[in-house]
């Protein structure tokens, strides 16, 4: 490893935003004490650099990604995402690299070979690897901080800092009841039959058959690329490769006459995207009342009754005292429960998560999971968690793998005894 580059891991105390952390870096606040950071042209490759790229892809034609891979970065997974924005940022020649939570949605094998990628860059770059999990701390990188109000300190990774206060959810709160009865939910909420997906001459999902009846807490896992976030697109209504397959949905044929809208009615789904680009002063209250209208971030009037029914989901994950507060300041922790609050004030007979967890700290995770926990046995929707790893502290009843193979992936029921 080279003398002359610098490379830092920053380990995020608890429950921060790391928006301040990076724009300090990039104002080059720490230069007194980093004197190397004042000269430096900087990168930073973030969920929301990513998006921002896909934004660009979209509406301004930038097909600098597209020409490099053959793909659009916005149809990529997640792990082909973070290789070919990579390999695009690489191409400029920044002085410094940095990494905000790269490492927080990969699979094992994407982890070994990003970590070996990136070391083997180490003679060329000053990297910075900002995370919040202790499993995403890079080994390879010679030093390590702590960011923690305002200031970095040098931290031993192999001590955690103290647990943070205020995250809990109200565990003496009942979860709160549907308000009126909604029509009869059939005991199969979601049936594929023999589902086989490809795009173009790729082959994603070969044959999947899965049943998610009332009442269950599925997980959904698999590798980076196995098809996760396509096989949930079928359900949510926002894949035309649905259209002539054989699935049910609600026990009615998908195909068969309902609006993507009346299914959107019947499920309740928070994936972590939507939020890194909502900029709006709306309140903690307002994101959750947006549940009722599919939109994130509220557009219209609510009545008296949503009004008390997104106060109840508020008063029952504890944050209630926050209903005032703009969202976008609240803490990553905050923002997630009520994102969650937000998918399920509609009393949704079926709730999808997609990585739920990513980008919080262990303790913020551990309670997302105590969260999830609850609705999934104290109230009346079906769940499914989207994940590569089994969250500690989650207790899902089923869980259903879906394993890669040259002619798309398998997926099997594995028990969870
Ligand atoms: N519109 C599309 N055109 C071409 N390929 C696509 C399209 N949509 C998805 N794919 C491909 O389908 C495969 C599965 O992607 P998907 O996002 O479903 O995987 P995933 O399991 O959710 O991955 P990750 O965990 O990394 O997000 C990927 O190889 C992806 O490139």
């Amino acid at each position: 490893m080279s003398a002359n580059q610098h490379h830092w891991n920053i380990k995020l105390a608890q429950a921060p935003d790391r928006k301040p952390l990076l724009t300090a870096l990039l104002d080059k606040k720490y230069s007194a004490d980093f004197e190397w950071l004042a000269q430096q042209k900087i990168r930073i490759i973030s969920p929301k650099t990513i998006l921002s790229f896909i934004d660009e892809e979209l509406i301004h034609d930038n097909d600098a990604i597209l020409k490099q891979n053959g793909q659009m970065l916005h149809s990529m997974s997640s792990g082909e995402r973070k290789q070919a924005y990579l390999q695009y940022v690489l191409a400029q020649k920044p002085d410094t690299l940095i990494l905000d939570h790269f490492l927080d949605n990969l699979d094992t094998n994407a982890r070994t070979h990003f970590s070996d990628l990136l070391k083997s860059q180490c003679e060329e770059l000053h990297l910075i690897n900002i995370y919040s999990r202790d499993d995403d701390h890079m080994i390879f990188l010679s030093d390590t901080y702590l960011y923690e109000n305002d200031t970095l300190s040098i931290y031993d990774p192999t001590t955690g800092p103290e647990s943070a206060g205020d995250l809990r959810f109200n565990n003496n709160h009942p979860i709160p009841k549907a308000s009126k009865i909604g029509p009869e939910v059939p005991q199969e909420l979601v049936e594929f039959k023999s589902v086989t997906i490809s795009y173009l001459d790729k082959s994603i999902l070969r044959d999947i058959n899965w049943k998610v009846e009332k009442g269950q807490f599925w997980h959904l896992y698999g590798p980076n690329g196995s098809g996760k976030t396509t096989l949930l697109t079928m359900i949510t209504g926002d894949n035309p490769k649905a259209y002539g397959q054989n699935i049910k949905l609600f026990g009615k044929q998908k195909g068969s006459g309902e609006t993507i809208w009346e299914i959107k009615q019947k499920v309740g789904y928070f994936t972590t995207n939507m939020t890194f680009q909502f900029k709006r002063m709306q309140t903690a209250q307002e994101m959750v009342l947006s549940g009722f209208f599919d939109s994130i971030g509220l557009y219209q009037i609510a009545g008296d009754h949503q009004v008390k029914l997104a106060n109840e989901w508020l008063t029952f994950i504890g944050l209630s005292h926050l209903a005032k507060q703009p969202f976008i300041n609240l803490s990553m922790c905050h923002q997630r429960m009520i994102m969650i609050a937000r998918a399920m004030v509609k009393h949704p007979p079926l709730l999808i998560l997609d990585e739920a967890s990513v980008d919080l700290d262990d303790e913020s995770a551990r309670r997302m999971s105590a969260l999830i926990n609850r609705i999934a046995h104290e109230g009346e929707t079906t769940i499914i968690y989207v994940s590569h790893r089994l969250e500690p502290g989650l207790t899902p009843s089923n869980s259903f793998e879906l394993i890669p193979g040259d002619e798309g992936s398998q997926g099997i029921v594995n028990s969870l005894n």
